[in-house]
């Protein structure tokens, strides 16, 4: 099975003038930025494209898949269902030639996978009982949602992306969505692999074209709380490219190398992305041409411009939408501008991604500043933007939070909105959270006190129930402030407090946290590495979780926390400030409001002014306290609101035409 192939040979190239977004998009070229604002100029230049047959027959290929009608309307005036296919025909060569059909009541089974006819969606529709249930509802559309990424819970995380993908998924395929995950399937020869275990090679590899000839990919498939999830691999990359996120963390010296294998796995992974929904009959059923994707970070930007550079043009995807959301503006996947060829893009679309560093942001006298920038070629073809909270949306517009990018997110700015991140409520419930000491609730805070306990004597400090306990999780680097907690640190460490930090990265920061610990040794410990059920015992354990980033997206661990009653103490910026309301002690008749401390400016001083005053109130104000923690106990975090957001933006998204067609 081979998809769309790009010959470096050019011979034709006819920008379409149907559509006014089309003529000015789809040949262009960066040709100088000031202040990073991009020039557009059209280019002449032509391109010939060979399209080899990928699938054929049985309604599953592109331009005639087996769910066009994926863009669904359910209500009450449904037409009959057609019943769902049992599977592919192949031929010699592997490629997909057709489908068995069965009846609609059975069980489905494919590669192993049960899909019973109630999960599975037909064009998008639910069955009969759940429209009979749903008579008076309101019509609602459905799509087949393709969402790509580089991590995704609990099979890999290195952070805050790996949850949101491992969740949002699963809420939007409650809400009735027809959704895949798209990523890579780390392996590394430790238990870690276990995660992939009930995943099933698909046993169908397809050709794409990047990196200078055919690579040969294919995905296992794992169908789990209603998604289908498809994790890449590439025999040329297990072979000769370490494939743990583990090991790239601290890899260090191999920085050069460790650049090479990132761009390579994650040009594969957008290459695979936009072939899967066209290829693979998953459950019986291709998600087909009119699907929607949903491409977080730079490791999936290249999807919008592929389907602008090499689809849309030979009219494939036409009917689909993409919408990059941003998780954080700071990693952006530039290259050096010769590593283009290997992106499997036409030549004159290399304006799409072009970068230009200012001057003196070059190297040296003969650095011409020339690079790719993948996250700016989402930001330029993707049809809408996200980002992970309303406040980021609007920072990274401005010249302080937009990395680079802010004059052409600004020019984007219609297009662009921010749904704060939800929680996954099932795996961070105080009530039943496996990894910590004693259950608690707002109801009955008792099993607080107990983890606190159980905290202490875990890290070796002395136990101290009524000594304020503060702590930190999170990636140690430049965003998070550490520097910050660093200088701070004499200072607090003067008063009657504990400290536990958890946290893995810049190798600076680690060495400071175990220096720090043998300097303290009864007030402050440093966990070195990356530990989630550590991570759970330092959420429930602590009174405050300190976050002075100097900025966050949107940030997970203080949602945690407050759903711990363990009381916020953040930087006022980003998606802290959206979610950690000030504390107000004066207001509701002296009962007061707010869910923690935030503090601004990003200084040493203000920081701890904030922590003293929570440390204070946990101290003197016992009833304030407990207001605090049930406030934010109280909140509503699951992802169920944040979907019923994204759904709008999808409406959205199919309401306009394709941004670059
Ligand atoms: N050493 C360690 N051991 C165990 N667990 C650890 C850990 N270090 C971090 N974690 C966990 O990783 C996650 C980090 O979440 P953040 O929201 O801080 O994400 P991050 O900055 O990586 O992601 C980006 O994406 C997310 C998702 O959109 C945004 O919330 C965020 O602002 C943005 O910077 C949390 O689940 C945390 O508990």
């Amino acid at each position: 099975m081979e998809s769309l192939q790009l010959t470096t040979k050019v011979s034709s190239c006819i920008p379409s003038s149907r559509n006014p977004v089309q003529a000015k998009f789809s040949n262009f070229t960066v040709v100088g930025q000031v202040g990073y604002a991009p020039f557009w100029r059209g280019r002449s230049g032509s391109r010939c494209l060979r399209i080899r047959a990928s699938v054929s027959g049985g309604g599953g290929g592109r331009g005639s898949s087996s769910q066009d009608g994926n863009f669904a309307v359910e209500d009450e005036e449904k037409e009959e269902k057609k019943g769902p296919l049992l599977g592919t025909e192949m031929d010699g060569s592997g490629s997909v030639v057709g489908f068995n059909l069965i009846p609609q009541s059975g069980k489905v089974e494919f590669n192993g996978v049960n899909y019973s006819s109630k999960e599975t969606t037909t064009n998008g529709l639910e069955d009969s009982e759940d429209i009979g249930r749903e008579k008076n509802a309101k019509t609602r559309v459905t799509h087949n949602i393709v969402l790509v990424t580089s991590e995704a819970a609990p099979y890999s995380k290195t952070g805050g992306l790996g949850d949101v993908c491992g969740s949002l998924p699963i809420a939007l395929a409650a809400r009735g969505h027809r959704v895949m995950v798209v990523s890579p399937r780390y392996i590394n020869g430790t238990p870690a692999d276990k995660k992939f275990a009930n995943a099933v090679d698909l046993d169908c590899l397809i050709k794409v074209y990047c990196f200078g000839g055919v690579q040969e990919v294919g995905f296992f498939h794992e169908y789990r709380d209603g998604v289908d999830w498809l994790f890449l691999f590439s025999f040329r990359y297990l072979l000769t490219t370490p494939h743990t996120i583990d090991l790239e963390i601290h890899m260090g010296i191999y920085m050069v190398l460790l650049v090479i294998i990132r761009h390579f796995r994650f040009t594969l992974l957008c290459h695979a992305a936009c072939e899967a929904p066209l290829v693979l009959p998953l459950g019986g059923f291709t998600y087909g041409e009119k699907c929607l994707f949903l491409v977080n970070d730079w490791h999936a930007s290249l999807v919008p411009v592929l389907l602008a550079a090499k689809y849309r043009p030979y009219g494939v995807y036409k009917d689909a939408r993409s919408i990059l959301v941003i998780h954080n503006l700071s990693h952006q996947g530039v290259e050096p501008a010769t590593t283009y060829m290997n992106l499997g893009l036409p030549p004159e679309w290399y304006g799409a991604v072009e970068w230009v560093f200012p001057t003196w942001a070059r190297k040296h006298a003969l650095d011409t500043g020339q690079a790719v920038n993948l996250l700016k070629g989402a930001v330029v073809t993707a049809d809408r933007l996200l980002t992970v909270s309303q406040g980021y949306s609007w920072e990274i517009t401005t010249a302080e939070g937009g990395y680079g990018l802010n004059g052409l997110l600004s020019s984007r700015r219609s297009v662009l909105n921010g749904i704060t991140n939800g929680i996954d409520v099932a795996e961070w419930d105080p009530s039943s959270d496996e990894h910590i000491a004693c259950h608690y609730s707002a109801e009955n805070l008792n099993g607080k006190a107990q983890c606190k306990i159980a905290l202490q004597k875990e890290v070796g400090l002395p136990v101290r129930p009524d000594c304020p306990l503060i702590g930190f999780v999170g990636r140690l680097d430049y965003q998070k402030g550490i520097d910050l907690i660093r200088s701070a640190i004499p200072e607090i460490m003067e008063d009657e407090v504990q400290f536990v930090m958890l946290g893995s990265g810049d190798l600076e920061f680690e060495d400071w946290m175990r220096a720090t610990e043998s300097a303290y040794k009864d007030k402050f410990r440093g966990w070195v590495g990356f530990n989630v059920p550590i991570s759970h015992k330092i959420t429930a354990g602590c009174d405050i979780l300190l976050m002075p980033s100097r900025f966050e997206p949107c940030g997970l661990n203080q949602l945690y926390a407050m759903r711990y009653g363990t009381v916020p103490v953040v930087h006022d910026t980003g998606g802290l400030r959206d979610t950690v309301e000030n504390f107000n002690p004066f207001v509701q008749e002296g009962h007061g409001e707010g869910t923690g401390w935030t503090f601004s400016p990003l200084t040493k001083e203000s920081m701890l002014v904030a922590l003293r005053n929570a440390t204070r109130t946990y101290r003197d104000h016992k009833s304030s306290w407990e207001g605090l923690m049930k406030r934010g106990m109280q909140r509503d975090y699951t992802w169920e609101n944040a979907a019923i957001q994204y759904e709008q933006v999808f409406e959205w998204a199919f309401l306009d035409p394709p941004y670059v067609s």
